[in-house]
């Protein structure tokens, strides 16, 4: 009975967690007991629209997501945003006489104008400009916009307006969820984002949102959608799982989307994609797909699940920031790891470095944590809540240094990334762009480094022309190994008809 002084049963799980406690911290409540607590402090507080009356709401709001919405909205910060350097940049859409210029141009419930002002969005970014009366003139969306442009807003304010406009459906549901909005995303921490960002556009508005994800317990997960949830974000796997328990039905889903939809589309994950869009029968159903990527063969992909869409893109389909600043050194496969120490002492702020192996990042993770750096590392052989905690501190700043597979490099929305290191070359250029996308968002500067040898060969031609494209320095020696690239390439024919593919060892 060590350190259990009143005698009570402690179950095992908790002794290390009290036995860990300093006499000062507070009392650790269980799940349940957050539940009541968050259930008493938030009882009063009933929905802004006729959405918490769904079914066997009766009005009442689920208190724990509206603590997690104020937390989050305590730690929205904007400075240092600069839309002024998108405003010159080029806007191709398919049909023309969609735009607008504030949040409130659109008919628009006065809880999410609220909601909006609270995330601290002024203006519409670009993007949100032109996305967002697409999406109210209910069309079908396909967007190609940079990393960071607020890609995420332009459909999630748009699809909580439109719920909240129309109302609840009209018929009772049975047992399990029927959600009107589907987000569909390819790794479990962008879930986890998009669900944050859904949490805030329908905070007390009565709309319920969830998220499901692979790696995290079922049984949570499946009590959720028990009780009924609105707009669901997932990985299609664990989707798939809670489609075939009958925890889920699609049958009414009418707002589709597919983040990342050029990687969503691959080889990997098209099946499932094609599995869960066949289980939306709604006719009216309205689908947007999004990327900062999109290649033709994704694109002709994406259009076989759209109905007369409108494509919108903003700067070149592709591309990236020129806020960006890409830097690139030659550097051999055997130095890379000591040139990488010598660069790090010279960066400030948070540093996420790419690598294309899981074994590369644990082997690098405690290289840097050897010399002394407070380092981690996020991959796909990392058990779920691991990839959480790592995410958490390398935000917080408790861990400034990220070595990471791509798992990380799409998506994820971090404010205070302000370099990435290449330390192993992508093998395709969206990658390349997806991970320096990390920094440089919404109109910030980032710097991204890359150590660049005989490796690169796969993606020194399109790099080449991206630096080009986004007025980047080209060092002479990447000039001569363009030159030799392009001069084999010739040859052999190198790297055309490129398969549409993707590096599953992650
Ligand atoms: N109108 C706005 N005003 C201010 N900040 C905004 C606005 N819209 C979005 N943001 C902020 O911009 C950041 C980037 O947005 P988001 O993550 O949606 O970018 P994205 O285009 O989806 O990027 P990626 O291609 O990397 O996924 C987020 O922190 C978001 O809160």
């Amino acid at each position: 009975m060590d350190g259990n002084k009143t005698g009570k049963y402690i179950p095992p799980h908790k002794r290390a967690q009290l036995a860990n406690a300093s006499p000062s911290d507070p009392p650790v409540a269980s799940k349940f007991e957050k539940f009541l607590q968050n259930r008493n402090e938030y009882a009063s507080i009933k929905a802004e629209s006729n959405w918490g009356r769904r079914d066997r709401r009766n009005g009442f709001l689920d208190g724990e997501d509206l603590k997690q919405a104020e937390q989050l909205f305590q730690q929205e910060k904007h400075e240092g945003i600069d839309f002024e350097s998108y405003e010159d940049m080029p806007v191709e859409i398919s049909e023309s006489s969609y735009s607008m210029s504030n949040f409130s141009d659109c008919q628009v419930h006065p809880t999410l104008l609220a909601n909006v002002r609270k995330m601290g969005y002024e203006n519409p970014t670009p993007v949100q400009k032109y996305a967002i009366p697409c999406l109210f003139a209910r069309r079908d969306l396909m967007v190609c916009a940079q990393t960071g442009s607020g890609k995420t807003a332009s459909y999630l304010f748009p699809m909580v307006a439109k719920m909240l406009n129309d109302g609840p459906p009209e018929q009772s549901m049975g047992r399990g969820s029927y959600p009107l909005g589907l987000i569909l995303a390819p790794t479990r921490e962008l879930s986890i984002q998009i669900h944050e960002e859904a949490l805030k556009f329908c905070y007390k508005t009565g709309i319920k949102v969830a998220v499901v994800y692979g790696g995290a317990d079922p049984r949570s997960q499946s009590r959720e959608l028990e009780r009924g949830v609105d707009i669901i974000v997932a990985t299609p796997g664990r989707l798939i799982d809670f489609i075939n328990r009958g925890k889920v039905t699609l049958s009414i889903v009418k707002y589709v989307v597919l983040d990342e939809a050029d990687r969503m589309l691959d080889m990997g994950f098209e099946p499932q994609i094609r599995t869960i869009l066949e289980s939306t029968t709604n006719p009216s159903r309205e689908t947007t797909m999004c990327s900062a990527t999109f290649p033709q063969p994704a694109q002709d992909l994406a259009s076989q699940f759209m109905k007369e869409y409108i494509f919108l893109s903003i700067g070149k389909v592709g591309s990236t920031t020129e806020n960006i600043i890409q830097t690139l050194y030659n550097v051999e496969e055997h130095d890379k790891k000591v040139f990488l120490h010598d660069k790090l002492q010279s960066l400030q702020g948070l540093v996420l470095i790419f690598v294309e192996m899981k074994r590369t990042a644990d082997y690098l993770e405690d290289y840097l944590i050897e010399r002394g750096y407070r380092c981690g590392s996020i991959h796909g052989d990392k058990d779920q809540p691991q990839r959480e905690k790592v995410l958490r501190d390398f935000k917080s700043g408790k861990v400034p240094i990220l070595v990471a597979t791509d798992v990380a490099a799409r998506g994820l929305d971090i404010p205070n990334v302000t370099n990435v290191i290449n330390f192993d070359t992508p093998n395709a250029i969206e990658d390349y762009v997806h991970r320096i996308g990390r920094t440089g968002r919404v109109g910030k500067e980032g710097l991204a480094i890359s150590f660049i040898n005989d490796k690169s060969k796969p993606i020194v031609k399109d790099l080449y022309s991206l630096l080009l494209e986004t007025k980047q320095n080209i060092p002479d020696w990447f000039d001569e190994m363009y030159q030799k690239t392009v001069i084999t390439n010739r040859r052999f024919d190198y790297g055309r008809n490129r398969p549409y593919r993707h590096n599953w060892n992650r």
